[in-house]
């Protein structure tokens, strides 16, 4: 059986010590990790893998090191489930139906009906397969915003696979930006596109928000689509502001049903009417004109 060791702390205690595991861990294969796990009380969990045989001698070198680093933190555990990783994976390949978006892997082709926009992604380096809550309901905004609005220049911030902007451009047919924070996704979106015959619209760039000159010499965007998270989105209220076009839709998601408030407020702050929220699991999508 795995079990999950854990630590909540503060940030900048978090960071020391997911530092210091790296070090003292990673040459022995252990799989580290950190998250942000509650933005309000700014507190990250810090997460280290291991199989039981192995979770006392574990927690006694953590132990060691948290006095070493000055830091008094309990070390949790979870015992983790067995899971049949096979099962597990081909549930995650199943092809994902929103709004008339059909997003499939390679080996679901056969699965595609005639009025679908399919779009080819298979699960990989980058976020995007279309099973997240927040990118389906990202894909159900698009497609009802392009039936009424047909944009003809369009953002996507945080692209990831590259799905919203690929779905965008099979939809509308027009050029979209798409960026992200990481090459490796932006490299990824690029790849995906070129195989959903969109190479020619999808535009790929590694870019922070909207900290590079070709996302700002597009501007004004029509429709802006951001699924990052609800920091992030809230930092970029003003920039949103500046590089969209008066009377155009932005589309945000990444953010949970408790932060919802906050991230309308942000935005209100900009001059932003919120439109319609869309809600999937814990997570809401939101579609703001401006
Ligand atoms: C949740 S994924 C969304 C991927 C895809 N758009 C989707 O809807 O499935 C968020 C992506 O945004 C990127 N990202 C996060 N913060 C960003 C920022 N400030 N500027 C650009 N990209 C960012 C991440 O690297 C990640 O690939």
């Amino acid at each position: 059986m795995q079990c999950r060791l854990f630590l909540v702390a503060s940030e900048a205690d978090a960071k020391r010590l997911y530092a210091a595991l790296g070090t003292e861990f990673e040459p022995d294969g252990f799989a580290i990790a950190i998250t942000d796990t509650d933005e309000a009380a700014r507190l990250h969990t810090v997460e280290l893998y291991v199989d039981e045989t192995e979770v006392t001698e574990t927690q006694t070198r953590i132990t060691s090191l948290l006095s070493e680093l000055g830091l008094a933190l309990p070390v949790e555990r979870e015992d983790l489930p067995d899971i049949d990783w096979v099962a597990k994976s081909l549930e995650g390949l199943k092809p994902v139906r929103a709004g008339r978006f059909l997003v499939h892997g390679a080996h679901d082709r056969d699965k595609r009906r005639p009025n679908d926009i399919a779009v080819e992604i298979e699960a990989g380096l980058a976020f995007g397969t279309g099973h997240h809550g927040t990118t389906a309901g990202c894909l159900e905004m698009i497609e009802q915003v392009v039936r009424r609005e047909r944009p003809r220049n369009v953002l996507d911030l945080g692209t990831g696979s590259g799905v919203l902007a690929i779905a965008l451009a099979r939809w509308a047919h027009v050029p979209v930006l798409a960026t992200d924070i990481d090459p490796v996704a932006t490299a990824v979106a690029r790849a995906n596109a070129a195989l959903n015959g969109v190479g020619r619209l999808v535009h790929g760039v590694t870019a922070t928000g909207f900290a590079h000159r070709d996302v700002a010499a597009r501007a004004p965007y029509d429709l802006i689509i951001a699924n990052i998270l609800a920091r992030p989105l809230m930092k970029l209220a003003p920039d949103m502001a500046r590089h969209l076009r008066s009377g155009s839709s932005l589309i945000l998601s990444g953010i949970l049903v408790r932060q919802r408030e906050a991230v309308l407020a942000a935005y209100v702050g900009q001059c932003f009417r919120h439109v319609r929220t869309m809600r999937r699991g814990e997570w809401v999508t939101l579609h703001l004109k401006r």
